[in-house]
């Protein structure tokens, strides 16, 4: 990466007032300004359909920044980023509306430097994409000298592979793909990037990462939080297009890819598409024994009580919506022949937490046999909220008998001193500039994910859940424990 790239640019972020905005993309700013990675020619233009002046705007960014920064609100900091911040109140849907943006724009660049280049960012509903992009290509982008215009798409990218399809037509006719960065916030986060460094650049990882030592893998990513004030979009979203499509298969991706041959972005993301397209088709003859969805139902204990999904997001008193999906996936190569990969996410759980379990075989128990079965070693990946490496193997318990226990390493990250890991959005942000996609999804990504999980949306669609069926706060439905039982297996909770 070159170190001496001119980053200056406008970064033009469309649903500046939103979620999104407000708790992951005004922080992470702010973080890299804390860090000085940012040039004296960073320019935000945020724009948001309500009516208010850049001056309201600012001081709602400081709230957002000074309740969700890992760093602390600096006065001196905030001075030299606030006066940088443009608001445009703007109906995005509307023509003439970017004739006024483009002029807006125009005059930031003169007065600030910024050399033209910019960046889109759509932290929009999904909806909302190509509308957006089709006016921007008709009324803002021009391509001109060495000026670069990038834009960074929120997940999900489509709701289904055609409307993915066609997103990315759109995309194609303003953005070369160099320029289209497709988020997945999980491709940000510390650990996932330390996956390949774990398994690549240790001695004791890679020969046994394969069928022969490997029983099985487990993925987890679960919320205690619920759908929150998101039910609008997540009532056509549910687990699957929420999580699994985008953030749970990239895990999947990176725990199975073979070695890349250098590690430039292109043959990364071409080891990481082989492994989705090796994926075993789930559809309507095996939906039932690869897969469980749920949703939560209404919870009353003594600590707390929860609303069901339905009644907390005022969606339809029958909606067949899910927000916990268990799957069992198998790579269908020569590396993974036979391993179980058991993915399950879930809102609304005991704890917010994502790991990734890889069970190594059990060894022969040829020496032992006076034992109980040994334990198998585990191999954890800890993702959030702790971030680190747990190792579980067998040692003599100390004392006259002869007794094996298990006995744990624990690596933990972000516990060293002096380790505050940076925010998933900061790095990703920090790479639109530095314009580096490793982190990013290729469209053959996004679109073989959809492939895998288009047959199982599908699949449902054609029987009716029983829904509510776990209760919020709980691990999710039963029916997620009978799908590893019945291959005498379980759930490990660390
Ligand atoms: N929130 C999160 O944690 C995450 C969100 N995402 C993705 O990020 C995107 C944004 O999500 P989120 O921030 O939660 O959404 P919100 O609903 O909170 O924000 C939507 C934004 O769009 C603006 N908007 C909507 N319609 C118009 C319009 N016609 N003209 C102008 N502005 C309009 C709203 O402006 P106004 O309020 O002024 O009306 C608001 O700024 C989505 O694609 C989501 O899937 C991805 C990962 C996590
Ligand atoms: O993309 C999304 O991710 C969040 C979970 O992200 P995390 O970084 O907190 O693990 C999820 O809550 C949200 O529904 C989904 O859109």
């Amino acid at each position: 990466m070159d170190t001496n790239l001119d980053l200056s640019c406008t970064l033009v972020i469309f649903g500046a007032t939103g979620d999104l905005t407000h708790r992951k993309l005004l922080p992470a700013i702010y973080n890299l300004q804390y860090q000085k990675l940012l040039p004296e020619s960073f320019i935000i233009m945020a724009i948001g359909r309500k009516n208010k002046t850049s001056e309201t705007y600012r001081e709602e960014a400081y709230k957002a920044i000074k309740s969700f920064s890992r760093f602390p609100m600096e006065k001196e900091i905030w001075d030299d980023m606030s006066h940088k911040i443009y608001y445009k109140s703007m109906d995005f849907l509307e023509n003439e509306k970017y004739v006024e943006l483009e002029s807006s724009l125009k005059s930031i660049d003169d007065k600030h430097n910024t050399k033209g280049n910019r960046i889109y960012y759509m932290a929009v509903a999904p909806e909302n994409f190509e509308p957006i992009i089709d006016k921007l290509h008709s009324y803002v982008i021009k391509r001109e000298g060495k000026t670069w215009h990038r834009v960074v798409i929120e997940k999900p990218f489509g709701k289904d592979l055609e409307s993915a399809q066609y997103l990315n037509s759109k995309i194609v006719e303003v953005f070369q793909e160099k320029n289209t960065y497709r988020i997945d916030h999980y491709l940000g986060k510390e650990m996932l990037q330390n996956i390949m460094v774990l398994r690549f650049a240790n001695m004791f990882f890679e020969p046994l990462w394969n069928s022969k030592y490997i029983d099985s893998i487990q993925i987890s990513s679960s919320e205690k939080v619920g759908v929150e004030d998101r039910g609008g979009y997540y009532e056509k979203a549910g687990a699957m297009r929420d999580m699994v499509q985008s953030h749970m298969l990239q895990l999947v991706s990176l725990i199975g890819m073979e070695p890349p041959n250098d590690l430039d972005t292109e043959s990364i993301r071409n080891e990481k598409v082989k492994v989705l397209k090796a994926l075993k088709k789930i559809t309507q003859e095996n939906i039932e024994e690869n897969t469980v969805r749920g949703q939560y139902g209404a919870s009353q204990s003594d600590k707390e009580s929860f609303l069901g999904y339905r009644e907390e997001n005022r969606v339809s008193a029958i909606s067949d919506t899910e927000t916990y999906v268990a799957l069992k996936v198998f790579i269908e190569n020569f590396r993974w022949a036979g391993v179980p990969f058991y993915i399950r996410t879930g809102k609304r759980m005991p704890e917010k937490s994502t790991e990734i379990i890889i069970q190594f075989k059990s060894i022969e128990n040829i020496l032992y046999f006076k034992e109980k079965a040994l334990q198998p070693n585990l191999l954890v990946i800890r993702i959030q909220p702790k971030e680190g490496v747990f190792f579980q193997f067998n040692a003599k318990e100390p004392g006259t008998q002869q007794k094996i226990i298990p006995v744990q390493m624990d690596f933990c990250q972000n516990c060293r001193m002096g380790i505050n890991s940076p925010e998933a959005y900061e790095r990703l942000i920090y790479d639109v500039m530095r314009g580096d996609s490793t982190l990013f999804a290729r469209w053959d990504e996004v679109e073989y994910s959809w492939r895998f999980v288009d047959n199982i949306l599908e699949a449902w669609r054609n029987q009716k859940p029983d829904f509510p069926n776990y209760g919020a706060g709980t691990w999710g439905p039963k029916e997620a424990d009978i799908l590893l039982n019945k291959d005498k297996r379980s759930w490990i909770n660390i």
